[in-house]
């Protein structure tokens, strides 16, 4: 059976004027995590925040007492040069760092499959995250396909391998778009071949759409616009969770 429903609302969706105050409530209101999702400019056409301001939220919210625990801080990354931040975002609170898989590799090399500097290998760069204490995520882009994963999935050297995959249901870079549900055969195949995988999807989920996620086997769910936009964010907090832990059962 997968692991159990993590609701991870993203925090992109809040008010950031009064950010510290916003996330306490979410998590008052039945959230497992928070999604923080940093965005360069670069890597994505949108800028929102860095280390500074994670480092003033994280003071809002108790740290988790064990590794996935209530209130990790799940730190999305959509940024060019992600080896560059993990020291600052770890110093600023971040619990787990989920880098895109599209920008791991070295900035000289013009696609992944040119690549072959080993030190800027996914793998390179989820041991560099585990070294600094913390949990490490790969992140797919709605154009890339999951089978990139599998040679970085089935490394047995422990320290090289993800604690989570994220499969984007949208394109990143902004929150409230539509769910892209031909994202979910991925999902399907990664939970067929990972059963205890924790499977982050990202982008589109709501009361709408969480059926087929959960369907398909994803077990941390982001939720933004959903959650933030809702009148009662706890029932809808509620209803993801109850779809997830459900439909599990049945996988
Ligand atoms: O990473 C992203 C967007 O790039 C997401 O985390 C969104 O912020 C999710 O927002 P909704 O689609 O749930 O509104
Ligand atoms: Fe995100």
């Amino acid at each position: 059976m997968p692991p159990n429903a993590i609701i991870a609302p993203s925090i992109l969706s809040a008010d950031f004027a009064q950010l510290g105050a916003e996330c306490a409530r979410t998590m008052d209101q039945g959230a497992d995590w928070l999604h923080v999702d940093i965005m360069d400019g670069h890597f994505v056409p949108n800028i929102t925040f860095g280390a500074p301001v994670v480092a003033k939220i994280r003071s809002h919210v108790d740290k988790p007492t064990e590794n996935h625990g209530r209130g990790t801080f799940d730190c999305h990354m959509m940024i060019a040069e992600p080896k560059k931040w993990v020291k600052e975002f770890k110093k600023a609170g971040c619990d787990l760092y989920c880098f895109h898989y599209e920008a791991a590799f070295s900035s000289a090399a013009e696609s992944p499959e040119q690549n072959t500097d080993e030190k800027t290998s996914p793998k390179a760069l989820i041991r560099y995250i585990h070294d600094q204490g913390i949990l490490a995520g790969i992140a797919i882009k709605p154009d890339t396909p999951v089978d990139v994963l599998w040679e970085i999935l089935e490394n047995p050297e422990e320290k090289e391998r993800p604690d989570m995959v994220l499969v984007m249901t949208v394109h990143p870079g902004f929150g409230g778009q539509k769910f892209m549900a031909s994202e979910l055969p991925k999902v399907q195949e990664l939970r067929k071949r990972y059963p205890e995988l924790n499977i982050e999807v990202d982008g589109g989920l709501g009361p709408g759409t969480i059926d087929q996620a959960a369907d398909a086997g994803a077990n941390v769910i982001v939720a933004g616009s959903a959650v933030f936009g809702a009148k009662d964010p706890a029932e809808v907090i509620a209803l993801l969770r109850k779809s997830v832990d459900e439909r599990s059962q049945k996988l």
